[in-house]
């Protein structure tokens, strides 16, 4: 559907709220959103929040990198990137792109609506077909239901459609800007074991204790997790508040300065930019799903002042 057509269907322009669809980096299809709450803007592309700031929030919530590929089959580095229907490597090695497929696939536009709070809802999906079937042979419907209002809230439901089960790992990749990330807290972690995935680190598994600190590479998978975990920011002033609904698996990711380096799509100081704290179904998480059931991954996140 082109611009036009999008707006003619999907658009709102109310008292209650502004939502058009517009031409975006790369010519990629954007939603941009205006409440009286809160503004972001969304990727229909990848089924991605690239933007969301509360009205009384100076910073958005979201680190998008400037040197993002904004084009069809490339991810885009930054907001919050949907891993499904695996997360991490190809779990059979075929060779398929890391962190499943959807994040660099066209969604479908299937709802919006301005609520009578004042928040907006977006409702994008994606069903199987013969191409999705040549990367991973199931019958699905997945569809992401994205709230905007004095929170924002992702939530990921995968159906099974077909007559089998099927198993998923899964995540919503949230790139958290913050203001400097040697100096941020991660809490909600203590006393939890993490699987240490950093360069070198052979998968040891490691108890951890006290707050996460940012002083190297992080890369962790941690399990058992509570559903709700904060980000600790005193550079820019504010808590980001992270809560999950059926997760009990959560990655924190920094790729510090060699990494980053390393990545094409991330500038050289980028490391200091942000930070992934990733509500997940992974490692010891694998969801099996049986024919004709639906499995909803949901997150909420808000910012506060310190
Ligand atoms: O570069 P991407 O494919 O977006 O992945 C970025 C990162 O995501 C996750 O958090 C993983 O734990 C990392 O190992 C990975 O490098």
């Amino acid at each position: 559907m082109d611009i036009e057509a999008l707006n003619a269907e999907h658009g709102i322009d109310g008292i209650d709220g502004i939502l058009h669809f517009t031409k975006g980096r790369g010519g990629l299809t954007m939603i941009e959103i205006a409440n009286a709450q809160a503004t972001a803007l969304i990727s229909p592309y990848a089924g991605q929040v690239l933007a969301y700031r509360p009205r009384d929030a100076e910073d958005d919530l979201l680190f998008v990198s400037e040197r993002a590929y904004f084009a069809e089959g490339k991810a885009i580095k930054g907001g919050i990137p949907i891993c499904w229907p695996w997360f991490g490597a190809d779990p059979e090695a075929k060779g398929r792109p890391a962190h499943g497929f959807v994040r660099a696939w066209p969604w479908t536009v299937l709802a919006t609506e301005a609520l009578a709070d004042g928040s907006t809802r977006v409702e994008l999906g994606i069903a199987d077909d013969a191409d999705t079937r040549a990367i991973w042979p199931q019958y699905f419907n997945l569809l992401v239901d994205i709230h905007v209002g004095a929170t924002l809230s992702v939530a990921l439901s995968t159906l099974n459609a077909g007559d089998r089960p099927f198993s998923i790992t899964q995540g919503l990749h949230a790139y958290f800007k913050v203001g400097d990330a040697s100096r941020i807290r991660v809490k909600g972690l203590d006393g939890r074991s993490y699987i240490d995935k950093a360069v070198g680190a052979g998968d040891a598994v490691i108890r951890q204790v006290g707050q996460v600190a940012i002083e190297r590479e992080v890369n962790r998978i941690y399990e058992d997790v509570p559903p709700l975990l904060s980000i600790v920011d005193p550079t820019l002033d504010r808590r980001i508040r992270i809560e999950s609904e059926h997760s009990r698996t959560a990655v924190v990711w920094n790729p510090w300065v060699e990494t980053a380096k390393a990545m094409d799509d991330l500038d050289d100081q980028d490391y200091r930019r942000f930070v992934c704290v990733e509500t997940v179904n992974t490692a010891s998480e694998v969801i099996e799903i049986p024919p004709g059931e639906t499995y909803r991954l949901a997150a909420r996140y808000g910012i506060e002042p310190l």
